[in-house]
């Protein structure tokens, strides 16, 4: 008998499946603290959440019994995947269940403030008959901007061309085709805010669309834009909008998330009045509600009885003969993927793996998925991407993979390298294992070099011309950025050539762009490998 803890609200009639399974029993307790979960967690095979319940270390290394934790719903931020990962948990998620359902309220939130139908509803209920103070604008003829166009994003932007809406739409895996078919014209952010009357997010929270939308943003948006979040709160610096609603610049906001939730009473949000708010309502209907319940409970169930099963977040199931050839290679792969997609610009086509040397007689195929992981989990998001769903994810998103294999490995035992085909350039990264020395990259594009691959590192192209490296040098020191490593590498002497340095903290954006424009350099681009 396998035991359930259900520690969120989630649809009776969702998790059916599993009450009327012979091998379940079911035990539904909501609102614990983490030491009341940590207390009984122990005895359970199985913990299914929405993203109330904090999954933490601690409750996992307590869940000693705990084989898969279920979350009924897309975000897993609030379970700590690396700690699962560790102890061999699997978590799933219902990715699917719940898109209409948060594309619908993001139109309720579009809506209501574009009507000001809270601040009206109020007044109204309060005994005032207020007809001058509520005057609105209407969504048709205008322009929005999507920012993230996966799932959620689409159907926004495929409902807002039936609302008559010209639809900007930018993710960095929207190509022109995928735009032409769902009717989108391809964006930058910077034609979104430039050019957007509402703008509305549904990306995932990373380092990189963390305040997406902040103060340097709100210098140059559109005056009179309305503001919509119902992704993830940090997308949008929350003060920067309140500073930009302040001084007339964005007309409103409507947010269903939040940096911290649930907000303090004090969050500057909650007494605006042009700002509206919900308690992180996007997934709530019923038939979401039941629909990523039944995902998320016949998953958990095929995981219990040891069947195959899908939308793993963070598992990867490798045989254990390929897994002791491969394994080393792993944190390699995802690193080479990183690098890749952090130097290529435009969105990926195509991911070519290239696999030499005595990798050319094994099984690859695991080797290749943790090299889409590390491409896609750049602009996914790392806590939504792993080696089981990286293949998935790229073929949903037209990503096409293709594997090279060759016995010929340019000296090395065993030789990787990964290409991505951009609508606007292909680049090149490889990489090695070497003895005593652990992994390399050992090749930039058509240029030779042996880099660790981790940390911040620094990717400079340059024209090989004496003085260079000193005028970098000290452009660096003079903003205290400590080079620990550099390599150059060039073809030909005197012809174009790239280093790479290796700093010990992240180096500021207006740094970047100062060395960018020191004399001969051609481009500087920050990478980051953890
Ligand atoms: N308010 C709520 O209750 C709900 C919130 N969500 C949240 O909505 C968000 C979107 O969910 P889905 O559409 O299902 O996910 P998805 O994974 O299908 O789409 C996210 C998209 O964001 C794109 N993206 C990543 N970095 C980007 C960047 N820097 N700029 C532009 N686009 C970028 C990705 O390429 C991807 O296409 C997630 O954060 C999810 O957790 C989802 C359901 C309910
Ligand atoms: O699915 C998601 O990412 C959500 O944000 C929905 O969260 P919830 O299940 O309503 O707590």
């Amino acid at each position: 008998m396998f035991k359930v803890l259900v520690s969120d609200p989630i649809s009776d009639l969702g998790i059916s499946l599993l009450v009327e399974a012979s091998d379940i029993s079911i035990d539904k307790k909501t609102g614990l603290s983490e030491d009341e979960l940590v207390q009984i967690i122990g005895e359970y095979d199985a913990l299914l959440v929405r993203s109330q319940t904090r999954v933490t270390e601690r409750i996992m290394t307590a869940g000693k019994q705990l084989k898969v934790i279920g979350r009924a719903g897309v975000g897993v931020d609030n379970i700590d995947l690396e700690a699962a990962t560790k102890r061999g948990i699997v978590v799933i998620n219902a990715p699917d269940g719940n898109t209409i359902t948060t594309c619908e309220h993001t139109f309720a939130m579009m809506m209501a403030l574009a009507r000001h139908i809270p601040q009206a509803y109020l007044k109204t209920v309060g005994g005032e008959w207020d007809r001058k103070s509520f005057v609105g604008v209407e969504l048709r003829n205008k322009v929005l901007g999507v920012l993230g166009m996966g799932r959620i994003g689409s159907e926004v932007a495929a409902r807002a061309k039936a609302f008559g809406m010209t639809v900007l739409g930018y993710d960095p895996f929207l190509t022109e085709e995928r735009a032409e078919k769902l009717g989108v014209k391809l964006a930058s952010v910077e034609d979104v805010v430039r050019e957007a009357d509402f703008i509305t997010v549904h990306t995932p929270l990373t380092p990189e669309t963390r305040h997406m939308i902040g103060k340097e943003q709100f210098s140059r948006i559109k005056k009179g834009v309305r503001i919509i979040n119902c992704a993830r709160g940090g997308i949008i610096d929350e003060l920067a909008l309140v500073e930009a609603i302040d001084a007339g610049i964005v007309a409103g906001a409507a947010f269903d998330v939040f940096e911290e939730e649930p907000p303090t009473k004090e969050h500057p949000f909650l007494s605006h009045p042009k700002i509206i708010v919900t308690p992180h309502l996007g997934a709530s209907t019923v038939e979401a509600q039941e629909n990523v319940a039944i995902d998320v409970s016949e998953q958990l169930l095929h995981i219990l009885r040891g069947e195959p099963y899908k939308n793993a977040v963070n598992m990867p199931p490798v045989p254990a003969d390929v897994l002791s050839k491969l394994e080393p290679y792993f944190p390699l792969g995802v690193k080479l993927g990183s690098f890749a997609a952090q130097i290529a610009s435009g969105p990926v086509k195509e991911i070519v793996v290239g696999c030499s040397g005595e990798l050319a007689d094994v099984d690859t195929q695991p080797l290749t998925r943790y090299i889409v992981q590390g491409v896609l989990a750049h602009h996914l998001g790392s806590d939504q991407v792993n080696a089981v769903n990286s293949m998935h994810l790229a073929k949903t998103r037209g990503v096409n993979i293709v594997v090279n294999k060759s016995h010929a490995s340019k000296g090395f035992t065993n030789l990787v390298s990964v290409t991505l085909r951009t609508d606007k350039e292909e680049r090149t990264v490889a990489g090695a294992l070497l003895n005593g020395f652990g992994a390399r990259i050992t090749q930039i594009d058509q240029y030779p070099v042996d880099v660790a691959p981790e940390g911040n590192l620094l990717l400079i192209s340059h024209n090989d011309k004496p003085g260079i490296i000193g005028r970098v040098g000290t452009l660096l020191g003079s903003n205290d950025v400590n080079i620990a490593t550099m390599q150059v590498g060039r073809k030909l002497v005197g012809g174009a050539a790239i280093m790479v340095l290796g700093v010990d903290k992240a180096v500021p954006k207006d740094v970047i762009a100062q060395v960018a424009d020191l004399t001969d350099l051609v481009t500087a681009k920050e990478i980051q490998l953890y």
